[in-house]
């Protein structure tokens, strides 16, 4: 039954897909948390799961299988064994790493059945659940102003940040902010344990505890030797090089990357907030990530005998086709590169599109500027609904982890 990850491309038919339906874990948002929680509002979560499930129902529709993460690792902690280091890392990595708190925590979840357990962690702890059991200082309700012992996980429908799949192995994600880092723990434990995946050993060009910092957004899988990664507010120069030196020196396929140096703001926290590809040769693009026309900073990095070589480019469509082989690229502004219309579409994810095949993309409806325009550019657009799930800064390239494309007949 197992099947082997596997992506050559961010455009070839996509197989199989990671999903989180948004859970409990909304809910515990609240206007003095969701700043940290980095959401700029509390979506309405009967509504954003409608959305999420709408979501789910047009992948499967085009051919997608769709897994859900929270099934996944429940599987997983059906084994005693890998429940119990499964519960001490997700305790430590909330910042109890000795006494009473701790010990206290590791039995309360013992005693939970798997799929309890993991609805438990996703939507946070409150002091009241455990006030009364938990015998110490952390116990009493006046000892600090935060309804939770352990905090809820809302950002966990992004499951495209936790890890990317690069060729035939996986890049585990090391999250810039702390309300982030314990997700992934959730896909170490997938990728390693479930049966699913661990048939194929899987090679590893980035983990978890790598010192690096490095979210899956930030990368592109241009083709089957090419990685888009941006320099970001997630990603840092330090990670790019890590992952180049490791995909490099291993049979990974990959031999470039393009280190894309895109503004660390908030509404542009990943590359694929600004720039995504939808076809052999067409990539929607956010314009105010370039200075003038078509200007970035840009570099590759190219594997060669005598190490890494770089080059800087500053001209987003030179860079595109030097690397791809292409005479040709169509860039496809976010909202028609209008004043007003762009910042708002890019705002709720109007370049974050899902290509589920090429020419044939996932995007919100309420980005009707820049779907209008995908399709003038003879792109097929599969609108989703998109009031609540927007709230979260993401889109459906955010809400999606691809597992498995099928291979491009036609390779560039
Ligand atoms: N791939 C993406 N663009 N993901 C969007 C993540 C949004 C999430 N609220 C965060 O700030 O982390």
């Amino acid at each position: 039954m197992g099947f082997q990850i596997k992506i050559k491309s961010e455009i070839g038919k996509l197989r199989a897909v990671l999903l989180k339906r948004p859970g409990k874990e909304i809910e515990n948002i609240t206007p003095a948390t969701m700043h940290d929680l980095l959401f700029d509002d509390i979506p309405y979560l009967s509504e954003a799961q409608k959305e999420h499930d709408r979501f789910a129902e047009i992948l499967r529709q085009n051919g997608t299988k769709v897994l859900y993460l929270d099934n996944l690792i429940t599987e997983v902690l059906k084994n005693r064994n890998v429940k119990s280091n499964f519960i001490s890392q997700m305790i430590t990595n909330s910042g109890f790493t000795d006494g009473t708190t701790a010990i206290f925590l590791k039995e309360y979840f013992s005693n939970l059945r798997p799929n309890d357990l993991v609805e438990k962690l996703m939507t946070g702890l409150r002091k009241e659940e455990v006030g009364g059991k938990l015998k110490n200082l952390r116990g009493f309700p006046e000892i600090d102003t935060d309804p939770f012992v352990m905090a809820p996980m809302p950002n966990l429908y992004f499951t495209r940040d936790l890890a990317s799949v690069i060729g035939q192995g996986a890049s585990v994600s090391n999250m810039t902010f702390k309300v982030r880092k314990r997700e992934t723990i959730f896909l170490e434990y997938i990728l390693a344990k479930h049966p699913l995946f661990s048939e194929h050993a899987i090679p590893y060009w980035h983990r978890r505890d790598d010192k690096t910092q490095l979210e899956g957004g930030d990368i592109l899988v241009l083709n089957n030797h090419v990685l888009a990664v941006g320099i970001s507010q997630r990603t840092s120069v330090e990670a790019i090089e890590a992952l180049a030196d490791v995909l490099f020196k291993n049979k990974s396929g990959y031999d470039t990357i393009i280190a894309l140096k895109i503004p660390k703001s908030h509404a542009m926290m990943h590359l694929d907030t600004v720039f995504t590809m939808v076809n052999y040769d067409q990539f929607t693009v956010y314009p105010d990530i370039m200075r003038e026309y078509r200007k970035m900073d840009i570099w590759t990095l190219r594997s060669s005998t005598k190490g890494i070589k770089y080059r800087k480019y500053t001209d987003l469509q030179e860079v595109l086709k030097d690397v791809l082989g292409l005479s040709e690229i169509d860039l496809i502004y976010t909202g028609n590169g209008d004043a007003v219309a762009a910042p708002r579409e890019q705002w709720n994810d109007g370049s974050n599109t899902l290509t589920i095949a090429p020419g044939e993309v996932v995007t919100y409806d309420r980005n009707y500027v820049s779907n209008e325009l995908l399709r003038q550019h003879g792109i097929k657009v599969h609108e989703m609904p998109s009031s609540e799930l927007s709230r979260g800064r993401g889109g459906p390239r955010c809400m999606s982890m691809p597992l498995q494309r099928e291979e491009l007949s036609q390779e560039n």
